[in-house]
């Protein structure tokens, strides 16, 4: 087969969210793309899609995201640009992602992984056991929350919603004392160091499932999409988030359930940490095992059914 290149008359459109942050991503994609085949920037058009979850009116009240419905929030009309034909591949952070995809789409292509690491931010306080007591933090990842209160059950929590940059302008007004960003966003804005974020160790805080990983999704049937990925796909991502997403769909993980997740290759080897928690933070179960690097979603499943028997009913709600 002879693959048809983009060009400046019939470019190849890259479908994205407005925000900063999407737009960074999709320039990453762009640029790896046009790396590969030797192409202008001229040969892509980026196409900005307006999603449920960047509806101003919804998502700047204070009502958490899971009251709105959390599933295909940020997706859902990504996908229905790629299916209509109104953009030819969409670039997603795969945190964000649910474990399957609607029928025509697939979702097998990943940029290499940037850092997995939360950051703790706050301008005036450098790590979460420094805070005093009664501290407001504000986040409004389920996750974060449980794993903070497990740790410091006499913080308070408050919702903190939007991208990175008015989650800043949130602490500046003094809102809350302290905050988490991922690292990975940060690091692609070309925040890290302008922010007072300090990493924090997964062993202290297990990041979310695929936190740090780009993926992209293209129509099923198109042929010319998928070896244009292929150039780009970096495997040992995909390895791991295999892993990863398997735990999440065996947990039968929406966004509404504090879940983390964790897999790194070395030597051979596929090491995937799991961690379950009560949202209130009062119960945390982790398990930790290893496996060939391609038997992990097998691994990953049979990590996530275990946690959740261990859990039992009624674990996951208030
Ligand atoms: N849910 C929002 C979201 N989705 C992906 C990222 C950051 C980039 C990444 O983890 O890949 C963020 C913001 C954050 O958690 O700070």
């Amino acid at each position: 087969m002879t693959l048809t290149l983009p060009t400046p008359a019939s470019p190849l459109k890259i479908g994205t969210r407005g925000s900063p942050l999407a737009l960074a991503q999709a320039y990453e994609t762009r640029d790896r793309l046009a790396r590969a085949f030797a192409l202008e920037p001229t040969a892509f058009d980026i196409v900005v899609i307006k999603t449920t979850g960047d509806n101003r009116a919804m998502i700047d009240a204070d009502r958490p995201l899971k009251e709105i419905g959390n599933k295909g929030l940020f997706t859902k009309e990504i996908e229905e640009a790629l299916t209509s034909g109104a953009i030819d591949i969409a670039v997603h952070s795969m945190k964000d992602m649910p474990t399957e995809q609607p029928e025509g789409l697939t979702l097998d292509c990943y940029l290499p992984r940037e850092d997995v690491r939360d950051a703790f931010v706050s301008p005036a306080i450098g790590a979460i056991a420094d805070l005093p007591e009664g501290t407001v933090v504000g986040t409004s990842s389920l996750r974060r929350r449980a794993q903070l209160l497990h740790r410091r059950p006499d913080l308070q929590v408050v919702e903190f919603r939007g991208n990175v940059q008015t989650r800043l302008q949130k602490l500046q007004d003094g809102v809350a004392s302290a905050t988490f960003l991922a690292m990975a966003g940060l690091r692609r804005l070309n925040m890290a160091e302008a922010v007072p974020a300090t990493p924090i160790a997964p062993e202290d805080m297990l990041p979310a499932v695929a936190q740090g990983a780009i993926g992209i999704e293209r129509r099923r049937h198109d042929t010319a999409a998928a070896a244009m990925l292929e150039a780009i796909h970096h495997a040992e991502t995909s390895l791991r988030l295999a892993a990863e997403r398997a735990f999440l769909a065996a947990l039968d993980g929406s966004c509404e359930t504090p879940i983390a997740a964790l897999a790194e290759l070395s030597g051979g080897t596929l090491q995937l940490r799991g961690e379950v928690l009560r949202p209130d933070g009062s119960e945390a179960l982790t398990d930790a095992q290893s496996c060939a690097i391609e038997d992990g979603a097998a691994l990953g499943h049979h990590m996530g059914q275990a946690l959740r028997a261990r859990a039992g009913q009624g674990f996951f709600t208030l």
